[in-house]
């Protein structure tokens, strides 16, 4: 029972105000029920100034305590007001937190790769989006508001005990009753189902489809840009209908909770105004308890309301994602360090599936790499060449089979100290709005290492090493693909420098002119002579320069050797190797410089 309340959205979100910010936690709650209970006193004063005028007594202090709590009334509802702004503010702040920390915590990639785990990133960004409803720095205030009334109705009802023992408990039985009545329309029900987070899900997208610079180029291109006006359009009416369905008024317990709440005021008035005419109950007395009876009906529009429903679905779904996202992006703990240099590689037996995928992308992989030597992979496109690339960086764990670092299993490695032994540029590699020396080494090196690095890639005229790299800063500039692409590269052989011992290159000339990375592609071989290098490429003319080439097809090595070994053997490997090499011709342009085409 207790554990089902704590599992509550409604629970965690009162969890979670004063983890971030426990003073103005306090005073959140301090003003709430104070404001609850002010209307209350109010009636009670009334009820004192009344009696005081009847028996010809000193009206200064029902007066007082009239004014004080009017007065009170006035204040604290803005005082209130911007308690909750701020509070919002920082449970938002805390949540974006606790969001990063579960998405950037786990060592792992795969917990940002799970088909399930999306649909709560969603919802969990809400508190700041406020797509479905309002962001949480104004909901805090509506559930403010609604658990004033909650406690004002409350408040009423206890007043109301000093008439009698029933009818407050007739009143709160009869408001209650419209909650239990009204649940199927009931904006906390329903609201969040998997539906209704598909559907944000699929509107979300539409709109980042729709503002980003980025697909804008195409959505024009392809007139896609009314379609996704539509889709966006379609999607949210599609959440508006969920959540209406959700929260629309049912007719027959609307009705019921109409008759019952009519008859139990009916019976509560009906005994106020007999004992009124019966002289057993006094004018100011009746004034006091004909008020509280009103004010118990506070209790049917406060507390659980749509407000509380928004504000918790929010810190639900990233209390959800806490405990869901360390496990999927977990990756075994290792202590062991490999030694400087070049690294050999020995994979056995590799088998390995995505989560939730259907079939494996590797089932009994064998490779062996060794150290300081230059690979290429090959191989059509899902082959999981890239999928290879990421199990060697450790961003997933093998399912079984293992890969063999200098010896040692790769499970057993420290995952920080072996990813500061690998440097990669992977085909979406990370394009960071900071400056070009960051951008090459994040981690920091040498302005000498960077200048070097930059002109092995080719960039080192490409701009001022503290030129931001990113539009939309008054000193940024942008770069164009085959730039950034240089950029990334930079950052590789860079790391290089620092003491990587295997570099993974992901198409890294993909963007780059043939020009380009023809003068290039030697400058990268010479900077990664020493260590050991896997390129995996479609671009048979740099793919021909590796020491050796594997051919990946079906999650297995279908053919391994050198470019000569396997234009020999004449299968995959020269049958692709011909039918790239008949879309070119070898050239020498005016400068002599020979293009190294197939
Ligand atoms: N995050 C993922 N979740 C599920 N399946 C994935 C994921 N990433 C890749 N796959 C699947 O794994 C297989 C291998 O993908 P991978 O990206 O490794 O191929 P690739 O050989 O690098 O392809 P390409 O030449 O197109 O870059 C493909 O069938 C792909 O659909």
């Amino acid at each position: 029972m207790v554990n089902r309340l704590h599992r509550r959205p409604e629970w965690q979100f009162f969890a979670v105000l004063p983890r971030a910010d426990s003073k103005l936690a306090t005073t959140w709650w301090v003003l709430l029920l104070a404001r609850g209970v002010l209307p209350a006193v109010f009636a009670i004063a009334m009820g004192w100034l009344i009696g005081a005028v009847q028996h010809s007594t000193a009206l200064a202090a029902p007066l007082t305590l009239m004014g004080t709590t009017f007065i009170l009334l006035q204040v604290l509802t803005p005082m209130h007001q911007a308690v909750s702004a701020n509070l919002g503010s920082r449970v938002s702040a805390y949540l974006n937190d606790k969001l990063a920390e579960a998405c950037v915590g786990p060592p792992g990639i795969g917990h940002l790769e799970d088909p399930s785990l999306s649909e709560d990133l969603t919802v969990a960004r809400e508190f700041d989006h406020g797509q479905t409803g309002p962001p949480m720095y104004l909901n805090v205030d509506f559930v403010a508001g609604s658990l004033v009334e909650l406690v004002g109705g409350l408040a009423s009802a206890i007043v109301l005990f000093g008439y009698t023992w029933w009818a407050p408990l007739l009143l709160v039985a009869a408001w209650t009753a419209t909650h239990w009545l009204l649940r199927e329309s009931g904006v906390w029900k329903d609201r969040n189902t998997a539906e209704v987070r598909s559907a944000q899900r699929h509107a979300n997208y539409a709109y980042e489809l729709a503002v980003g610079p980025d697909p804008a180029k195409e959505l024009r291109l392809f007139g896609l840009a009314d379609w996704t006006v539509q889709r966006f359009t379609e999607r949210r009416r599609r959440l508006f209908e969920l959540q209406y369905a959700a929260t629309r008024l049912r007719e027959r317990p609307m009705i019921w909770s109409l008759l019952i709440i009519a008859v139990a005021n009916g019976v509560v008035f009906w005994s106020l105004g007999a004992a009124a005419i019966d002289g057993r109950l006094e004018l100011d007395r009746l004034v006091v308890f004909a008020q509280v009876a009103i004010g118990v009906g506070m209790i049917a529009f406060g507390g659980l309301n749509w407000a509380l429903d928004g504000a918790a679905a929010p810190v639900a779904a990233v209390q959800r994602l806490e405990p869901a996202m360390a496990p999927a992006g977990a990756l075994s703990p290792g202590t062991l360090r490999v030694p400087g240099g070049a690294v050999e590689l020995d994979i056995r037996g590799l088998s390995f599936r995505y989560p939730h995928a259907d079939r494996p992308v590797f089932d009994g992989l064998d490779l062996k790499i060794p150290a300081g030597s230059s690979l290429a992979v090959v191989g059509q496109n899902g082959a999981g060449k890239t999928t290879l690339a990421k199990l060697l960086c450790r961003l997933y764990d093998p399912d079984s089979g293992t890969i063999r670092v200098d010896g040692s299993d790769l499970r057993q490695l420290d995952v920080d100290a072996w990813r500061g032994r690998v440097a990669a540029v992977f085909q979406d590699f990370l394009k960071l709005e900071l400056p070009l020396r960051d951008n090459v080494a994040p981690a920091g090196a040498p302005e000498a290492d960077i200048r070097a690095a930059l002109a092995d890639a080719g960039a080192a005229d490409l701009a001022d090493l503290d030129t931001r790299l990113a539009t939309g800063y008054g000193d940024g500039t942008d770069l164009s693909g085959g730039q950034w692409q240089r950029v990334a590269l930079a950052r590789a052989l860079c790391a290089v420098r620092q003491g990587a011992g295997l570099v993974l290159l992901d198409e890294p000339t993909a963007q780059l002119d043939v020009r380009g990375e023809a003068a290039i592609f030697d400058r990268i071989l010479t900077a990664t002579r020493d260590v050991t290098t896997i390129l995996i490429s479609h671009r048979f003319s740099t793919v021909r320069h590796a020491d050796r080439i594997c051919v990946l097809e079906d999650g297995h090595v279908v053919e391994l050797g050198s470019h000569d070994e396997l234009m020999a053997l004449g299968g995959r490997y020269r049958t692709m190797f011909d039918l790239q090499a008949q879309r070119f011709t070898a050239e020498v342009d005016e400068e002599g410089l020979s293009y190294d085409t197939l």
